[in-house]
């Protein structure tokens, strides 16, 4: 992967142990929000991921690229593909059980994805230091290890949840995820 300094954790940083309560290895992650783009299942157009944790510390989920992604014809669009990055890195620091949101994302494409394809991604944090997590992602062709089409490196930084109740809608978010105390 082709990374930055800001998305590289700097010496001493690991990833933390998840906190009790978090997913158990093998559970399968629902979606946070049903009209997220990434993992909703109301979204008309959205990936639609599917995930799970195998092991309580990282995430694999499958998008299937459909009519919807395409930037060139019958081919997936570039962002789209990033916003699967996005997502799944988004669920495995959510197994941490504290919000984040992306502050940088990096990708490298390395193959035309076609539309039909199934992308299996996976994604696991390297390190977190302070409020900052340094995570990564892969996305492979057809199969948990056929060929490598797209890989992301990000950091993401810890809010509280305030910042989607002053930036968003906190009680719709609340609504569907019940694990984060909205007025603890
Ligand atoms: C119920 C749960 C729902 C959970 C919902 C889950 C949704 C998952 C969806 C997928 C994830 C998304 O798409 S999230 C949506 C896309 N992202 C966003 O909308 C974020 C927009 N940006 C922001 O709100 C802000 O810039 C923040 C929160 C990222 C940072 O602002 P801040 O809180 O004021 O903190 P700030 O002091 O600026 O930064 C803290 C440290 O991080 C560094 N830093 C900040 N941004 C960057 C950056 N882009 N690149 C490098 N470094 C950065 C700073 O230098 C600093 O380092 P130092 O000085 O301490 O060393």
């Amino acid at each position: 992967m082709t990374r930055s300094s800001l998305t590289t954790p700097p010496p001493g940083a690991a990833a933390p142990a998840p906190p009790p309560g978090a997913p158990l290895p093998g559970a399968a992650l629902g979606s946070h929000y049903g009209h997220c783009f990434g993992c909703g299942t109301e979204h008309p157009t959205g990936l639609h991921l599917t995930a799970r944790t195998p092991d309580g510390a990282t995430v694999e989920a499958e998008f299937t690229v459909g009519e919807a992604h395409q930037g060139a014809p019958k081919l997936a669009h570039g962002g789209v593909l990033a916003a699967a990055m996005d997502e799944v890195i988004g669920m495995s620091v959510y197994l941490f059980h504290k919000p984040y949101v992306t502050g940088r994302l990096e990708t490298d494409y390395l193959l035309p994805v076609p539309v039909g394809t199934t992308l299996h991604l996976r994604a696991w944090c390297n390190g977190i230091s302070g409020r900052k997590a340094y995570l990564e992602a892969e996305g492979r062709i057809g199969a948990p290890d056929g060929p490598v089409a797209v890989r992301a490196a990000a950091l993401f930084i810890e809010v509280s949840m305030e910042h989607f109740a002053e930036h968003g809608d906190l009680a719709a978010i609340a609504a569907e995820h019940q694990d984060f105390e909205v007025n603890p």
